[in-house]
């Protein structure tokens, strides 16, 4: 190609995969400040776009987002999610255009995300419950927020809680419950596969063990998802009004073959884990930046508690249309995704042709990674950007819907999130109920800390530890 983007060096053999540390999102970040916002990099020989300013995502994903559609294959993703019959890791195509409708017009529309309404607000209550009940002790903030998460997206996908004791629901004898195969399954996604990138090396991950757990991890979903499965079949041949889940629905599409395409029981599998791998950890990890840094900012506490407060005032609990008028809890929450997108390089995306991007020749068969964190942070588009002022969104109507390129946490174009309604519901409310009910305070003896954890989705290394003390209006 005549015309690549700049590199840095790289090595024989790994190309420049030596230069990537635990924290991608940071490595990458580096690099770009000395090689630009578009570099072009080899992980082993496969090369890799890094898209670092919000002018290069724009290219990608809106100019030229047609080409840039695809996903790259991964071993470990297609053993988990039936090569490839979930959304997030199909390849651009028609079977990936049916998908995607399916989610955006049944799983994930704003009218679908208004009927699990009581879902939120149950599983709220039950946080809120849980604090209280500590008294002054000590709260691990963290856990009770993955565990919200996790309950919301268990009742919405399967119509059942975590703890639901079935027929290989966790119960069972010998076998692990379904909230502990779920941590391993998204753990081993986020497993950097260097099988990947170099075919010969496949027999690293097959050695050292990580294919077998894969395999077991596989089973083990699949064992359990068919269970739930043939129990929504039953239950809907007995007949009976009640709110879908998403297994209910799918099922329906199934059935009715309105999908356009026939879709088999794998897909239904393969869509109802989409729900937990792209879902759970991106949502809570949202919450817990959102907690974290307002516990390092009293003002802006403060002043979110006295939004929130004025407006639900002594109610017992803060409803879902009260938020409508909470324009500092949303830029609070706009905020902390500026400067912790819980996936900070997003999905990768891969080319599927020769192109043009801001005059680079690239080529078919490009890996593609957007650093979300490095453009939230780009000083050339944000004013004091290592700040945390959730005032820059009250008189800015950006949002991350995949309009502003700068604020980009959910991606943008044809495979921009199509989660964002679901995450927002679920933690403006919990949001808003946990400020309204407490003020908080670190324990005594806890230093501040925002250390990152390596991982896909980038949570705090160390556990939000916090006392809540309840507030009387
Ligand atoms: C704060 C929470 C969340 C964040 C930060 C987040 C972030 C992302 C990102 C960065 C992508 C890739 C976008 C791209 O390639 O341009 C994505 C895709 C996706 N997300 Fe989310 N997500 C969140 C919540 C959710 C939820 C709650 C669900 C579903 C219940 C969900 C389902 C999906 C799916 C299915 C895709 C793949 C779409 C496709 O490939 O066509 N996400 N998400």
């Amino acid at each position: 190609h005549k015309n690549p983007p700049p590199s840095p060096r790289k090595l024989p053999i790994v190309g420049n995969l030596h230069q990537i540390g635990p924290f991608p999102h940071r490595s990458l970040h580096s690099l770009s400040q000395s090689h630009g916002p578009l570099m072009l990099l080899h992980f082993a020989s496969a090369p890799v776009l890094v898209v670092s300013s919000a002018a290069a995502a724009r290219e990608i994903m809106k100019t030229h987002d047609l080409i840039f559609s695809n996903r790259p294959k991964s071993t470990i993703t297609a053993k988990f999610l039936y090569e490839y019959k979930d959304l997030a890791s199909s390849p651009y195509g028609e079977y990936w255009r049916q998908m995607r409708n399916i989610c955006v017009l049944q799983l994930l529309s704003n009218k679908r995300v208004q009927s699990f309404r009581n879902v939120r607000e149950e599983e709220t209550a039950n946080m809120i419950e849980k604090i209280r009940s500590c008294g002054s002790d000590v709260v691990n903030l963290s856990e009770l927020i993955v565990e919200l998460t996790g309950e919301v997206v268990c009742r919405v996908a399967l119509g059942r809680k975590y703890g639901g004791v079935g027929r290989g629901g966790g119960g069972g004898e010998g076998r692990r419950g379904f909230k502990e195969v779920l941590q391993e399954f998204v753990e081993l996604l986020g497993v950097i596969d260097i099988g990947d990138f170099v075919p010969w090396l496949k027999w690293v991950n097959r050695v050292n063990g990580v294919y077998g757990r894969v395999e077991r991890v596989a089973k083990e979903l699949d064992d359990f998802l068919e269970s739930v499965v043939e129990e929504h079949v039953e239950r809907e041949r007995k007949g009976g009004e009640r709110e879908q889940d998403f297994v209910d629905v799918l099922l329906e599409v199934q059935r009715e073959n309105q999908a356009g395409i026939p879709i088999h029981r794998d897909s239904v599998k393969a869509l109802t884990l989409d729900a937990f791998a792209a879902g759970t950890d991106t949502t809570s990890t949202a919450l817990e930046w959102v907690m974290t840094e307002l516990l390092n900012h009293s003002q802006v506490m403060k002043k979110l508690q006295a939004e929130v407060r004025g407006i639900a005032q002594t109610n017992h609990q803060v409803t879902e249309d009260d938020l409508d008028r909470m324009p500092y809890l949303k830029a609070v929450i706009k905020e902390t995704l500026r400067l912790h997108p819980p996936i900070p390089i997003l999905v990768p995306r891969e080319s599927t042709k020769d192109v043009q991007v801001m005059g680079y020749d690239i080529a078919a068969g490009t890996r593609v990674i957007t650093n979300a964190w490095t453009i939230g942070r780009d000083p050339l588009s944000w004013d004091e950007p290592e700040e945390f002022k959730p005032e820059r969104f009250l008189n800015n109507s950006a949002d991350f819907r995949g309009h502003n390129f700068e604020l980009i946490p959910f991606g943008a174009g044809r495979r921009a999130c199509p989660g964002i309604q679901f995450a927002a519901a679920v933690n403006e409310l919990a949001l808003a109920n946990l400020v309204h009910k407490f003020d908080f305070a670190l324990p005594d003896g806890v230093e501040f800390d925002v250390s990152e954890a390596p991982g896909f989705s980038v949570r705090k290394m160390f556990r939000l530890l916090v006392v809540a003390n309840p507030h009387t209006c």
